[in-house]
């Protein structure tokens, strides 16, 4: 990704989210997922959302997409439902979720298939998105030919594709190394500070939300609410020496204890 590393200043290409007194319950008769929740996101921030299994951490993400409905208060992506929103949001999965018989380049080509769209701009806009992952040495591979890290890298370009305003990101790096997930939590980061969209991202790394994010939500579960709301106050471009500073580990500290007495499987 060499064209990310000399970065300029941030380009706020991001929406603003807006979740008011939002209320989700699976089964009638249950205790709510997502409790009275509200959060206001500016364009172009990056937040996590951390806390123990099953607070509902997915369920924001799938309302924010229009995947699935809530029950009562209200949910914005700028002035737009999230039903409305869709192609402005890109979605990014623990898993890739890549077509086996497609290459590389054809997996990040399917959005613009999808959306009916082709053409010299079309081959050129792919070309600049895997130059971006840093896909361009394996554009022809199948994605049973790629590393875990490389599979992230497609399923990265292609939510790219459609230039989002905003990022959802599902706990995308959990499933690699922890070397490969260092890397490319650093390199998305850096991505994300010249592209300037809205980004949320699901993780159960408190290390990985500080290095990560502007701010960090920390939600309880049972029900699903929130329980602190910590800002990241580290310089940008973020480097992997700001983890020795006594400000990290403060940060993260701050949001362990916010946790504290959640039922967690917090690293
Ligand atoms: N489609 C569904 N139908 C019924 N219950 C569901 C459904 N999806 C999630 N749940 C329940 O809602 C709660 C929140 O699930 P969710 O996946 O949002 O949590 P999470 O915080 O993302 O958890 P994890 O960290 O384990 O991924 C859980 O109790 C889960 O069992």
């Amino acid at each position: 990704m060499a064209s990310i590393a000399e970065v300029r200043e941030p380009v706020l290409t991001g929406e603003r989210i807006t979740l008011h007194r939002v209320h989700k319950t699976y089964s009638a008769g249950e205790q709510p997922v997502l409790k009275d929740i509200n959060l206001e996101i500016e364009p172009g921030e990056l937040v996590s959302l951390v806390g123990p299994s099953g607070c509902g951490k997915s369920t924001m993400l799938k309302i924010l997409a229009g995947l699935i409905d809530f029950e009562a208060g209200e949910v914005a992506i700028g002035d737009q439902q999230p039903q409305e929103g869709r192609r402005d949001v890109g979605f990014m999965l623990q898993q890739a979720v890549l077509m086996p018989w497609r290459s590389v380049r054809e997996n990040v080509k399917l959005p613009f298939d999808i959306a009916g769209l082709k053409g010299q701009d079309v081959e050129d806009r792919v070309d600049q998105l895997i130059e971006l992952v840093g896909l361009d040495h394996a554009v022809e591979k199948s994605p049973w030919e790629l590393s875990g890290g490389m599979q992230q890298r497609v399923s990265l370009a292609r939510a790219l594709a459609l230039d989002p305003k905003v990022m959802l990101l599902d706990e995308p790096f959990s499933a690699l190394d922890e070397f490969k997930r260092e890397h490319l939590g650093l390199e998305f980061t850096h991505m994300h500070e010249y592209m300037g969209k809205t980004t949320i991202l699901v993780t159960h790394s408190i290390p990985e939300a500080v290095m990560m994010s502007d701010r960090i939500i920390a939600l309880g579960a049972h029900p699903g609410r929130v329980v602190a709301d910590v800002k990241v106050d580290l310089p940008r471009p973020r480097t992997a020496g700001l983890v020795g500073t006594s400000r990290f580990q403060e940060i993260a500290q701050e949001v362990r204890e916010a946790l504290v007495g959640e039922d967690g499987s917090i690293a």
